[in-house]
């Protein structure tokens, strides 16, 4: 399958640029942070653990994660944060497997992964043909983030520094989108790699019909040598 990666730091803007691909270029995406929640609906096993080592006070009344309060402890002390992504990974891993199985056999070969840590946990990149790094200026990304989180600058930063830095996701990316500017200007930058992503995408179909031809070719030749 064509795997392309979707990242960047957090409140870079991936969100935004995923929601442009899915709406407006069609693209079918699978987003991290959505399969993140939906492993730890109430009663399922990452919850159960997470109850059991964290303790009531993560958990709302009515059963939910208390989303507001985890973040606050995991982004604070780093031996939390290794014990949630000990407990939560595994379980994003599984079902992300499971929804591309699902894409390839309802016959899409081409899925974009918006994954937020695609770089820290690295599992994906070796898979992914194309990576995409959504970035933007770290006043930028602090502003955005303790607007949208109503967090302090301390905590803003915090995240952040929980992360690899963008200057090294920049470094890795096949493709750099600058979400400095308003969100036409990123629509802009989008809509051009949708197109780089259908060129790639045809000519990764190409290579891989070459190969294929290649090694029909191949297996029909030795076959041949067997029968003399
Ligand atoms: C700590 C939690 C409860 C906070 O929930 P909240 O609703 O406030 O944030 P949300 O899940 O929308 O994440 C927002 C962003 O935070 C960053 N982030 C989340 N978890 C982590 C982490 N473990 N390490 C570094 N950054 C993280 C990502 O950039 C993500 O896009 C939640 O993020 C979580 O369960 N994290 C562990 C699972 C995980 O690693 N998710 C990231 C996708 S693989
Ligand atoms: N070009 C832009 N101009 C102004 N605001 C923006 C722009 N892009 C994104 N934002 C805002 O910045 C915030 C972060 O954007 P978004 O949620 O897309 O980032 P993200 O990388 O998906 O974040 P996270 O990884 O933390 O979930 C949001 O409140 C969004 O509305």
């Amino acid at each position: 399958m064509f795997l392309v990666g979707l990242t960047g730091g957090i409140a870079t803007g991936k969100s935004t640029v995923s929601k442009i691909l899915s709406e407006e270029c069609g693209c079918l995406i699978l987003d991290a942070d959505l399969i993140a929640r939906e492993v730890v609906l109430p009663g399922t096993k990452a919850w159960k653990i997470i109850r059991k080592q964290f303790g009531d006070e993560v958990i709302h009344d009515n059963g939910e994660l208390n989303r507001e309060k985890l973040g606050q402890i995991i982004f604070a002390d780093a031996s939390k944060r290794r014990l949630l992504n000990s407990i939560t990974h595994p379980e994003i891993y599984k079902s992300m497997m499971w929804k591309i199985l699902k894409a390839f056999v309802r016959g899409r070969q081409f899925v974009i992964l918006d994954l937020p840590l695609l770089f820290e946990t690295g599992k994906l990149v070796p898979y992914a043909s194309y990576i995409v790094v959504v970035s933007c200026s770290e006043e930028q990304q602090i502003e955005r983030l303790m607007k949208r989180n109503t967090l302090s600058e301390k905590e803003a930063d915090q995240r952040i520094s929980s992360q690899m830095s963008l200057a090294e996701k920049r470094r890795q990316a096949t493709y750099i989108i600058d979400n400095n500017a308003d969100i036409e200007y990123t629509r802009q930058q989008v809509k051009n790699l949708h197109q780089k992503l259908k060129e790639s995408y045809f000519h990764w179909k190409i290579r891989i019909l070459i190969s294929l031809g290649f090694f029909s070719v191949f297996g029909l030749f030795n076959y041949i040598l067997k029968l003399f």
